[in-house]
C-alpha cells in the first residue's frame, strides 16, 4: 500500500478487524449523522452563530458607515473639502485590502484555526477604528479604511466557514442568509448611529464616534472568542478527535457521555477529511509540469464540470457588485445631499432598511421559490428601478456634475428644492425598487457558491469566487463618482441596468435551479453542461 491509499486518520472501531464493508459503514454513518443534523439547533449552536455573527455585523457597520462619514467629514481632514477621488480612494481602499487579505486568511485558518482568525480580525478592527477615529489627514484615514478592509475581507471568509462547521449540516444553507442578515443588520446599525450622530453631535467628533464606535463590537467578540471552541473538522484535521468529539457533544446536548450521534458525525467528519486529503494527493500525482503542487487549481481550471461551476459561481459574485448595489450603500448619503434632501443620512436610511427588511424577507422565500427563479424575477425590478431612477436624474439640475462639487455648493436653494420635489420623489421610489430586489436575490444566492462545487475543489473555487466579489466591490467604489463626474448620474444608472439586463441573460443561460438538491445532485446538474432544463 503506498502512502496515497494508506488512511490518514485510523478508525478505531475497524483498525485491527479483518474485512469490513467500508462502503456500507460509511453510508450508514453518513445518513446517521444527517439525521442528527435535522433536530432543532441548540442554543449551544445559536450562541456560536450570534457569537460568530458579531463579525457580520462589523463587516456590515463598517462598509455601510462610509456613507454618513463623507458627508460629515466637512474640511476636518487635511483642511480642506474632500474631492471625489479623496472620497473613492477612502471607500474603495476597504474592499481592496478585503480582497487582497482572504487568501492569507484561508492560509492561516488552515493552519492555525478557525478562532485565530477571528480573533485577529477583531484586533484589526479595533486598530482600524481607532486610526480612523483620531486620523487627522486624507492619507491617515486611508489607512485606517485599509486595516478596516483587512479585518472584514478576514471575517467575511472566515465566518461562514465558522457556522458551517460548528452547525449541523441541515442548517448550513439557511446559516449563510443569517450571516448575510447580520452583514445588512450591520449596515442599518451604521446608518441609524450615522444619522443620529451627524443630526446630534458637534460636527468635529461626530463623524469620529461613527467610525470610532465599530471598535466596541469588536472588543466584546475578542472576549467571546476566548470561550467559543474550535471547529470539530478543524480538530480533527490537527489530530486532535478526542477535542472534537467534545465539542460535538456539546452541540448535540450530550456532553460527557457517549451518544452514538455524536460518534457518527466525528467518522463522518474523519472520512471527509481523509477523503479531501487522498484527493489532494491524487490531484498532485496528475498533475504535472507547472501544475506541480497546484493539482487542486488543475482540477478546477482542467475539469469541465469544475469550471462551469467556477464560471457561474463568478457571474454570480461579480454581478453582485457590478450592478452598482455597494455605491448606494457607500455614496447614497451624498447622493441624496447633492439632491436637496435636508437630512441626507436620514433618507439614506431608507437603504438600509429597504435591504435588511427584504433580506428577511428572501430568509423565508429562498428555499420555497429557488435560487435561479428567484434572481429571474427580481433582476428586471432591479433594471427598472435603475432606469426609473435615471429618468428621476435626468429632471433634477444637477449641473455641474455633482460630484466634483463639495457639498455645501451642491445643495440646490429652497425654491429649487420645491421645483424638484417630484423628480426628487421618483428617484427615492425607484431605488428603494432596485435595493429591495437586490436584497431577494442578488443579495444572497451568490454566498450559496460553495454548494457548486464538489469537495476537492470546493474551498478553493469558493476563494476564487469571493475574490472576484472584493474585486468588483473594489472597482465600483473607485468608479462610482468619477463615473457621475464623467457620465451624469442619469448615464451612470442607465450603465448599472445595463449590466443587469446582460447579467440576466447569462442567468437566464447558464445557471441551474438547485434548491432542494443535495449537494451531490446539484454539482452532477454541471457534469455534462450547463445543467438548464
Ligand atoms: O451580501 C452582501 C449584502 O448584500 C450587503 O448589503 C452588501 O453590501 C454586500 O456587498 C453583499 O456582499
Amino acid at each position: 500500500m503506498d502512502s496515497s491509499q494508506a488512511p490518514l486518520i485510523s478508525n478505531s472501531r475497524h483498525d485491527d478487524d479483518a474485512p469490513y464493508d467500508a462502503a456500507a459503514d460509511e453510508r450508514a454513518s453518513r445518513a446517521a449523522a444527517g439525521k442528527a443534523s435535522n433536530e432543532q439547533p441548540g442554543l449551544f449552536v445559536l450562541i456560536l452563530t450570534f457569537a460568530a455573527g458579531i463579525s457580520g455585523l462589523l463587516f456590515g457597520y463598517d462598509t455601510g458607515v462610509i456613507s454618513a462619514t463623507l458627508v460629515s467629514i466637512g474640511k476636518a481632514l487635511s483642511d480642506r473639502d474632500l474631492t471625489s477621488m479623496d472620497k473613492s480612494i477612502i471607500t474603495s481602499s476597504t474592499s481592496l485590502f478585503a480582497l487582497l487579505i482572504s487568501p492569507f486568511s484561508s492560509h492561516i485558518a488552515d493552519r492555525l484555526g478557525r478562532k485565530r482568525v477571528i480573533l485577529y480580525a477583531d484586533v484589526l478592527f479595533i486598530v482600524g477604528a481607532a486610526l480612523q477615529a483620531v486620523s487627522s489627514t486624507v492619507p491617515l484615514m486611508v489607512a485606517g479604511r485599509c486595516i478596516i478592509g483587512a479585518a472584514v475581507g478576514a471575517a467575511s471568509f472566515v465566518v461562514p466557514l465558522y457556522i458551517a462547521e460548528v452547525a449541523p449540516s441541515s442548517y448550513r444553507g439557511r446559516l449563510v442568509t443569517i450571516n448575510v442578515l447580520f452583514i445588512t443588520l450591520g449596515q442599518m446599525a451604521a446608518y441609524v448611529i450615522g444619522w443620529a450622530l451627524s443630526t446630534y453631535a458637534s460636527q468635529e467628533t461626530g463623524w469620529r464616534w461613527m467610525v470610532g464606535l465599530g471598535a466596541l463590537p469588536a472588543a466584546l467578540q475578542g472576549a467571546l472568542v476566548a470561550l467559543m471552541p474550535e471547529t470539530p473538522r478543524w480538530l480533527v484535521k490537527a489530530g486532535r478527535s478526542d477535542d472534537a468529539r467534545r465539542v460535538v457533544q456539546k452541540v448535540n446536548g450530550v456532553q460527557g457521555r457517549f451518544d452514538g450521534t455524536a460518534e457518527a458525525i466525528i467518522k463522518e467528519i474523519e472520512m471527509e477529511v481523509r477523503e479531501e486529503e487522498e484527493m489532494r494527493l491524487l490531484q498532485d500525482r496528475h498533475a504535472s509540469g507547472p501544475w506541480k503542487g497546484l493539482g487542486v487549481w488543475h482540477e478546477l481550471l482542467s475539469v469541465g464540470k469544475h469550471r462551469r461551476a467556477l464560471a457561474i459561481a463568478c457571474l454570480l459574485q461579480g454581478l453582485q457588485q457590478l450592478c452598482g448595489f455597494n455605491s448606494l450603500m457607500y455614496f447614497s448619503a451624498t447622493i441624496f445631499s447633492i439632491m436637496g434632501f435636508e437630512s441626507p443620512t436620514l433618507t439614506s436610511l431608507i437603504v438600509a432598511i429597504t435591504n435588511f427588511v427584504f433580506t428577511l424577507v428572501a430568509l423565508v422565500l429562498i428555499d420555497r421559490i429557488g435560487r435561479r427563479r428567484i434572481l429571474l424575477y427580481s433582476i428586471p425590478f432591479m433594471a427598472l428601478g435603475l432606469l426609473l431612477a435615471a429618468a428621476g436624474f435626468s429632471h433634477l439640475s444637477l449641473e455641474p456634475s455633482p460630484a466634483a462639487r463639495n457639498d455645501d455648493e451642491a445643495t440646490p436653494s429652497k425654491t429649487e428644492v420645491e421645483h424638484e420635489t417630484r423628480p426628487a420623489v421618483v428617484v427615492l421610489v425607484s431605488i428603494m425598487v432596485y435595493v429591495a430586489s437586490y436584497a431577494l436575490g442578488l443579495g444572497n444566492v451568490p454566498w450559496m457558491q460553495s454548494e457548486l462545487f464538489p469537495l476537492s475543489v470546493r474551498s478553493a473555487g469558493s476563494g476564487v469566487a469571493t475574490a472576484t466579489n472584493w474585486a468588483a466591490n473594489f472597482a465600483v467604489g473607485l468608479t462610482f463618482l468619477p463615473l457621475m463626474d464623467a457620465l451624469s448620474p442619469s448615464w451612470t444608472f442607465v450603465l448599472y441596468a445595463v449590466v443587469c439586463a446582460v447579467g440576466y441573460g447569462l442567468v437566464w443561460r447558464i445557471y441551474p435551479e438547485t434548491a432542494g438538491l443535495s449537494l451531490e445532485e446539484a454539482t452532477a446538474l454541471l457534469d455534462h453542461g450547463w445543467g438548464v432544463r
